[in-house]
């Protein structure tokens, strides 16, 4: 049985869309990233899941249960971090923690204090008086402390600095190796491509790639830097043509031998043939109307 399992899922608010027929399945144990821009469906996706919004059209299971028949047992399951958390403000870490720990009939100090040691968290302060890093702090404390099976995790680092960054993602594989399943979105690619096995990524409301993150990270495509000069006007296949201080830069996903045999007939100084880096391959499947290269 998966942990998420989603068919057709569709959340429109009102007349705007929110996400579209998401066909997503995540398996029991497995660091899952979610991947997508500003306003692409994560959210969205994510509230639907916790049964916080329902679905305009489809469904969502979580270990088997329907999201919006089986809400409370849902709720039971998971340790969930939004985006953005607020909390009553004159009260301590602690407290919340405490507070936290009690809606869920639980007592998780010992794991609460591991916790905030190992985030540098102090349990004596006032919330209203945490940075923005330390705040999150909190809310990742909440959604941990009870040692749920699946944590759901909405861009769970903004505002850590590396080092806690670092910590964060040490704790996440230690709960995985103990058969957590982890969901988390989120916009920062090097993140997801060192932390998750899978992802999916999410783009005005539709996935339009899932798979093991280094399969979504190949390509056929090459990036070309070259000094000289060639006449490139007629090849197919090139993309993102810049050249600067008599350098010339592209992407290349046509067919190589056009290419060589286009070189040939040019007079070429120096030339570098690489993979291009991951961070253009997705700016790549984020682009409104490009292709794949
Ligand atoms: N309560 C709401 N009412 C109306 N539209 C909404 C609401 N919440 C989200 N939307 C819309 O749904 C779409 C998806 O938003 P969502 O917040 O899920 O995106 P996201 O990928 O989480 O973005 P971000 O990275 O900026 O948090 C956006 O177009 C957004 O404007």
């Amino acid at each position: 049985m998966e942990a998420i399992k989603t068919e057709n899922l569709t959340k429109y608010y009102g007349k705007s869309r929110g996400v579209l027929e998401l066909n997503l399945s995540v398996e029991q144990g497995e660091v899952f990233g979610f991947i997508g821009p500003n306003g692409a469906g994560k959210s969205t996706t994510i509230r639907t899941l916790l049964g916080l919004v329902s679905p305009t059209k489809g469904s969502a299971q979580i270990f088997g249960m329907d999201t919006v028949k089986n809400k409370e047992a849902v709720l039971q399951k998971v340790g969930y971090l939004p985006s953005e958390a607020i909390f009553y403000p004159s009260m301590k870490v602690k407290d919340i923690l405490k507070l936290s720990a009690d809606l869920r009939k639980k007592n998780c100090a010992a794991e609460s204090n591991s916790l905030c040691e190992r985030l540098q968290l102090d349990r004596n302060r006032k919330v209203d008086e945490l940075s923005f890093g330390n705040r999150k702090k909190v809310s990742i404390i909440c959604a941990l402390q009870h040692r749920p099976e699946l944590l759901i995790l909405d861009e769970p680092t903004g505002g850590l600095d590396p080092l806690m960054q670092r910590e964060f993602f040490e704790i996440i594989r230690e709960r995985s190796r103990q058969g957590t399943t982890v969901f988390l979105s989120s916009h920062i690619l090097s993140e997801v491509q060192h932390n998750c096995s899978r992802a999916a990524i999410i783009r005005e409301g539709r996935i339009i790639a899932c798979d093991s993150v280094d399969t979504l990270a190949k390509t056929n495509a090459k990036r070309v830097s070259l000094r000289g000069t060639v006449d490139l006007t007629d090849l197919n296949g090139i993309r993102d043509q810049v050249t600067v201080d008599g350098t010339t830069s592209f992407l290349f996903g046509g067919d190589i031998n056009q290419l060589l045999r286009q070189l040939s007939d040019g007079n070429i100084l120096d030339i570098h043939i690489s993979e291009p880096d991951l961070e253009e391959i997705f700016l790549h499947y984020y682009e409104k109307d490009g292709d794949r290269v």
